[in-house]
């Protein structure tokens, strides 16, 4: 059997994207594996399937590279909103998208006829400990833990999917690879989380280095982006609009005291076949 697919990155964080409108009725988690593989397989941060919605205009459905499944992907979100247009999927530049962590709105900003940025309404950020979720009694979600003989400080937040925030001296040299797996599986996160190291600059900017649950260090991440910057604004370090500067790229994040909107590019990479029997 062979699959057609187009690579797409956001700020660097490189995603598979499907169209599986008509359920193609195959093993997903599996093949996210193998496709997401960067030297057997395609490679890819993860796998993005097109799926038919009720709720909005699609669906969109993300499987991390090791296979499972993630509630939500900023910056997918808007490789998937740039895809669906210049594919002639869609003409509209406003765009609902459905995905396992409500819908959201897109916005496309048309530059001759071509996608050049998408800001999405990544709708409200979410603190209830038990819908993060994240294993605390602590009414601000302010978590103090002690790993790899560091104490640190976590801020969890939930953009839809789970969110640990650390501030860090310095961001450049921090032991991410080495810290990072350490908090994703930490049992105050029964779900795992996605881990933030966060400097803030004078100037009000931010500078951030990820570990993804499921993934690993990646160049970006959107809803992480989000989290860090909706921890930034409560603990009264910048203004309700600002730049978060990733090893990929920047995106400018707004939080309005409710909502969270998100503004960033997407890119195409290539597109191909693959054949997938033997992963079957
Ligand atoms: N890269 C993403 C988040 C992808 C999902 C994440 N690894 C999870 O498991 O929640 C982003 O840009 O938001």
């Amino acid at each position: 059997m062979v699959l057609e697919f187009t690579k797409m990155h956001g700020l660097g964080n490189d995603f598979i994207i499907i169209d599986n409108l008509q359920d193609k009725k195959l093993d997903w988690s599996k093949l996210a594996k193998k496709l997401c593989q960067r030297n057997t397989g395609i490679g890819g941060d993860g796998l993005v399937l097109v799926s038919p919605s009720d709720k909005g205009d699609y669906k969109m459905v993300i499987y991390n590279s090791d296979g499972s499944l993630a509630q939500m992907c900023g910056n997918a979100i808007r490789c998937f909103g740039k895809y669906l247009y210049e594919k002639g999927y869609t003409d509209k530049t406003n765009l609902v998208i459905d995905t396992d962590a409500g819908v959201k709105q897109l916005y496309l900003k048309i530059n001759e006829g071509l996608v050049e940025t998408v800001k999405v309404d990544m709708g409200p950020p979410i603190f209830q400990p038990e819908l993060i979720p994240v294993n605390t009694t602590n009414s601000d979600n302010n978590i103090k833990i002690q790993v790899a003989q560091q104490e640190l400080n976590i801020t969890a937040i939930s953009m839809g999917n789970p969110h640990a925030v650390i501030f860090v001296d310095q961001v450049e040299d921090f032991p991410v690879k080495e810290i990072g797996p350490l908090i994703e599986n930490h049992p105050l996160f029964p779900q795992k989380t996605n881990v933030e190291f966060v400097q803030l600059k004078e100037d009000g900017t931010l500078v951030m280095r990820v570990w993804e649950r499921g993934v690993g260090e990646t160049q970006a991440c959107g809803t992480g982006a989000c989290a860090a910057f909706v921890a930034s604004v409560l603990k009264g370090k910048v203004k309700n609009q600002g730049e978060v500067h990733l090893l990929g790229g920047v995106l400018k994040i707004t939080f309005d005291g409710e909502r969270v909107f998100k503004e960033g590019p997407a890119a195409f990479v290539f597109e191909g076949k693959v054949k997938i029997e033997e992963w079957l």
